[in-house]
């Protein structure tokens, strides 16, 4: 089995060889540190098996010139499915898997961080002290027990996130179009226009699909708490951030915290602080004092990666046996198009 890896970072290689080392399949492994798109579909040739992360581009035209190049199976490094076209892969007879669950408390600590650094404003804090700046002017946040978390999406993150927060004492609710039990004793689920009005924090935790596209656009910005705060770990194509500026323009919304961006795919997980930033909304957006944009790093701890590598290698040893494999998601394609289930959404 020859693997070619794609938008390989230097901590990629090291736990995907640990994970390696480990397996029993043998699999020869190539590591781009290119991400994958049309340009960089020839450098699959020769492999069986690629492997790539959140922001590699597999569209139906980079999806079919894999299936040319004789690639047989698409391992995301990842649990959002996103950025792949599922159908195109199904056509080329592409299995995708992915890595459905690799920690969620880790994506869901990093949320409350959000929560906890916008509210009590401790990334203007930190920048101040070390300029020997203690005063407190501006600093005044608002004390967290007994305010209201509305968490948008509660599958295995958007829970974790929630029994945190009431942990903290926070009333939770939340909307789901498919409630699920482990959310009983939690909180109370509600329709969605009365999460946004309800809430005093805003979380989101539902995946990017065409149903989800900028669910908080203008109308659901003007739905929510005036003063309360927007975070979002999920996906950057959930939030409409024109419509986020003009939120906080009028300061209807209190504050946002992004670790996803709709435009990240040519900014995030490289270093362009020597260079000119042509992106003007998310330049804009960062002049907010009450704005924290961080560069899709919620899953980025030792656990998590290591669980990645680890799950990648299982997904590829079970194709290698078997043709198929637990985590396929074309296989749940094919399901829910036969029970017009969404894809993983039950
Ligand atoms: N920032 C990061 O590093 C990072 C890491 C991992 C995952 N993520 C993102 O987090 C998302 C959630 O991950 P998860 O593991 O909890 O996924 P999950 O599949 O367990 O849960 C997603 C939930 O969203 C719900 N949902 C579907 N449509 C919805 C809608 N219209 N409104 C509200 N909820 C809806 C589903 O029913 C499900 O309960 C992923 O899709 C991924 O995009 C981000």
């Amino acid at each position: 089995m020859k693997l070619a890896v794609f938008s390989t970072k230097p901590y990629d290689k090291r736990y995907i060889e640990a994970a390696r080392t480990a397996s029993s399949t043998n699999i020869d492994i190539v590591y781009h540190e290119f991400p994958l798109e049309e340009d960089t579909v020839i450098l699959a040739r020769g492999a069986d098996a690629i492997c790539v992360f959140v922001n590699d581009s597999l569209t139906a035209p980079v999806v079919e010139a894999l299936g040319r190049e004789g690639v047989k199976a698409i391992l995301l490094r990842c649990a959002g499915f996103n950025h792949v076209d599922l159908v195109a892969a199904e056509k080329a007879g592409i299995m995708v898997a992915n890595v459905p669950s690799y920690s969620p408390e880790a994506v869901a600590e990093f949320a409350v961080a959000l929560i906890q650094t916008l509210n009590r404003n401790t990334h203007r804090a930190y920048n101040r002290a070390r300029e020997g700046n203690f005063a407190l002017n501006g600093l005044m946040g608002r004390t967290l027990f007994g305010k209201t978390v509305g968490i948008i999406g509660t599958g295995k993150i958007g829970i974790a996130t929630a029994k945190i927060m009431k942990g903290f004492g926070c009333r939770v609710v939340a909307f789901d179009p498919y409630p699920s039990k482990a959310f009983e004793g939690i909180g109370e689920y509600k329709g969605l226009d009365e999460v946004l009005a309800e809430s005093d924090v805003i979380s989101l935790h539902c995946p990017l699909m065409d149903s989800t596209r900028k669910i908080i656009n203008d109308e659901a910005l003007a739905k929510m708490k005036p003063g309360a705060l927007l975070i979002n770990t999920s996906r950057g194509g959930l939030v409409d951030t024109k419509a986020v500026i003009r939120a906080l323009k009028t300061q209807h919304l209190g504050g946002v915290a992004l670790d996803v961006y709709e435009g990240e795919g040519s900014l995030f997980y490289d270093d362009h602080s020597g260079e000119i930033i042509h992106d003007d909304v998310l330049m804009r957006l960062m002049t907010f004092h009450n704005v924290i944009v961080t560069g899709h790093q919620a899953f980025f701890t030792e656990e998590a990666l290591k669980e990645i590598a680890e799950c990648t290698l299982r997904n590829i040893g079970e194709f290698v046996s078997t043709g198929t494999c637990m985590n396929s998601l074309t296989k749940d394609l094919r399901l829910a198009r036969s029970e017009s289930l969404p894809v993983r959404a039950v």
